[in-house]
């Protein structure tokens, strides 16, 4: 089967109303042809996004609670994102995991919550520096890996894109090199055949995120395990759309 290129723009704590209007603005009708393309937007903006970005583009939250509803101050369930359009959520990217302390295994209950309610799922790995430095990188993604594998069915992983992030590339302007990329995205593959399905190792979109922009993304997006990108600052771009094109 051919895994379609995928592109997540993840916007993080930035952006505004005048600023989604003028991207939903600057990106319609530009040509994205054989890619699918999602824009992870505070969920504040959401509804207006899910209403006016362009049809052929998707909306993700960046975060969502493991449990349907409740006393829980502050928190979205997959329910609500749901409801205001969202058809994707990022899970477990490395911000979340550092900032707000969240556990693999908390991770994991996030995914399974997501996916039962029919959202779709960026689950995010990596590995920190002095974990790449030790030489840790495969057996830190596999333990985090290894949450979700035990957690959601063989069946949930058509409905899962995993976003290869090493931590030291994320917004340091250091990215991988495409052979590192290629290289760790090889082994997920490879766990993924042993610890879930033949079937599922060859179908899931591993995608890579750490400081992937205009120029870099066509020597990456060139390997054979790497199916498309989840790009943080040069998603808040008009030139994002170049990314979305690397493989055109
Ligand atoms: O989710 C996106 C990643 O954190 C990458 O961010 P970056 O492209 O700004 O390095």
């Amino acid at each position: 089967m051919t895994r379609t290129f995928f592109v997540g723009g993840n916007w993080k704590m930035n952006g505004s109303q005048a600023f989604c209007e003028s991207m939903v603005q600057t990106f319609s009708g530009q040509a994205t042809d054989n890619v699918e393309v999602v824009v992870g937007a505070p969920s504040v903006y959401i509804p207006y996004l899910a209403q006016n970005l362009r049809k052929d583009w998707a909306v993700a939250a960046q975060n969502c609670h493991q449990l349907d509803s409740g006393a829980y101050t502050g928190e979205l369930s997959a329910e609500m994102l749901l409801d205001v359009g969202a058809k994707w959520v990022i899970l477990g990217h490395s911000e979340r995991r550092a900032i707000f302390k969240e556990s693999d295994e908390l991770i994991a209950q996030k995914t399974k919550k997501a996916l039962s309610k029919g959202l779709k799922v960026v689950f995010c790995c990596g590995e920190l520096l002095e974990e790449r430095e030790a030489g840790q990188t495969q057996q830190v993604v596999n333990r985090q890996l290894n949450a979700i594998v035990q957690t959601i069915s063989p069946e949930d992983w058509q409905n899962v894109v995993i976003a290869y992030e090493p931590v030291w590339a994320i917004g340091t302007g250091k990215v991988a090199t495409p052979e590192q990329a290629q290289e760790v995205h090889a082994e997920i593959r490879n766990y993924l055949t042993t610890n879930v399905s033949e079937a599922v190792s060859a179908n899931t979109r591993i995608i890579y995120g750490g400081s992937v922009n205009p120029e870099n993304c066509a020597e990456i997006g060139k390997k054979t395990d790497v199916d498309g990108f989840l790009v943080g600052g040069a998603s808040l771009k008009p030139s994002f759309v170049t990314i979305c094109n690397a493989t055109a």
